[in-house]
């Protein structure tokens, strides 16, 4: 079988370790034959692609980014976009499938082309937000989070030395776990996330608690968070290239507020893209290399709009539209959990 390959989506570190593992599976026990689709959908449009051996993804796993690169083309979009063309363009260079690496757009419009143009795709869930649903976790995540950890064990020793509250921003467009773990493995006073508002009352109570204690308070927040005043989360970059809100931000609304009402100097910090750059974790490694091998099995067997997924410890199949149907929101109880120790 011939087999293309594509990372789509925002990138991830682990992104390169499931093209290693597919490649390395599909070689080695299957005799499948390789290409890469460069930037994503936009490779599959425009019929751009690269042969991918078992040489070529030598070393892969801890490389971070993708080697294929990434973007957010739209497969239904433009000349060669829609499931006729991609049909064409697979038969044309004998590729009987494909491999689809990305989130909750790239894995929908994988389905898509599935359910409407009959196009044998399989689909691999990536994100370091970890919100995809019917996957118990996405690689990506484990390496994001032990960044903001790290970044948070940094904060916490300056904070101490000047006596000052320390706002963490970490990412999170629509859910908190990278908040909610990095917090929780940091010893955060606070975490505020995405699925609960809160209200800068309760923020400075938790602060000016552990002031009262004699120590420096340090606060994670998603960059998807919300006061219980606002409608959203903020946004002052403008819109992205699909409309979408620019996050970024709200450690630098929420520091001068924190410090006008308890009177504690604070200084915000942005991790940003930090968390979704360089090598990835060990977890994030095996997980992606599991996933990759996994994508290679369901092709060979040809569960076409089918996703690998973690659950448990296992990798299993799912539908692709079970994964797209909902967010993979932090439930109550471990936001309530977490609580308990802030302040
Ligand atoms: N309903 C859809 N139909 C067709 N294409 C879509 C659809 N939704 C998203 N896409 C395409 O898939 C691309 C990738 O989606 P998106 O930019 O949301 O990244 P993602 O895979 O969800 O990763 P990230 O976690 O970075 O958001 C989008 O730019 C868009 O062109
Ligand atoms: O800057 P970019 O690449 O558009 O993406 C930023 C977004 O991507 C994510 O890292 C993953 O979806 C979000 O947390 C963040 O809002
Ligand atoms: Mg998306």
């Amino acid at each position: 079988m011939k087999i293309g390959i594509l990372t789509s989506g925002g990138d991830c570190p682990g992104l390169n370790a499931v093209i290693r593992g597919a490649v390395l599976k599909g070689d080695r026990v299957y005799g499948d034959e390789f290409v890469g689709f460069r930037y994503g959908w936009r490779g599959v449009v425009e019929g751009d692609m690269v042969p991918l051996d078992r040489h070529t993804v030598r070393g892969l796993s801890r490389q971070g980014g993708t080697i294929l690169g990434s973007s957010r083309t739209n497969p239904f979009e433009g000349e060669g976009g829609g499931p006729e063309n991609i049909q064409r363009m697979m038969d044309v260079n004998g590729i009987d499938a494909m491999i689809a690496i990305g989130g909750e757009g790239t894995l929908t419009a994988a389905r898509r082309l599935v359910d409407e143009g009959g196009i044998n795709v399989i689909g691999v869930p990536k994100t370091i937000d970890n919100d995809l649903a019917a996957t118990d976790y996405s690689f990506g995540f484990d390496t994001a989070v032990e960044i903001a950890t790290e970044a948070i064990d940094r904060l916490r020793t300056t904070a101490e030395s000047h006596q000052r509250c320390m706002i963490v921003e970490v990412m999170g467009r629509h859910v908190g776990w990278i908040a909610l773990h990095s917090g929780m493995a940091g010893g955060a006073h606070a975490i505020l996330i995405p699925e609960r508002p809160q209200s800068i009352e309760q923020i400075c109570e938790w602060v000016l608690h552990v002031r009262d204690r004699g120590r420096a308070p340090v606060v994670v927040v998603s960059e998807g968070f919300h006061l219980d005043t606002m409608e959203e989360a903020h946004s002052h970059k403008g819109l992205d290239a699909f409309n979408r809100p620019r996050l970024g931000g709200i450690g630098e609304l929420l520091a001068p507020m924190i410090e006008e009402r308890t009177g504690i100097e604070s200084r915000a910090t942005v991790i940003g893209h930090i968390q979704r750059g360089g090598v990835p974790s060990a977890y994030d490694r095996v997980l992606a290399t599991r996933l990759g091998i996994a994508a290679v099995d369901a092709a060979q067997t040809r569960q076409w709009g089918s996703m690998v997924s973690l659950k448990g410890t296992d990798v299993e199949i799912v539908s692709i539209a079970d994964a797209t149907g909902g967010l993979n929101t932090v439930p109550d109880y471990r936001y309530d959990e977490a609580a308990v120790l802030f302040g």
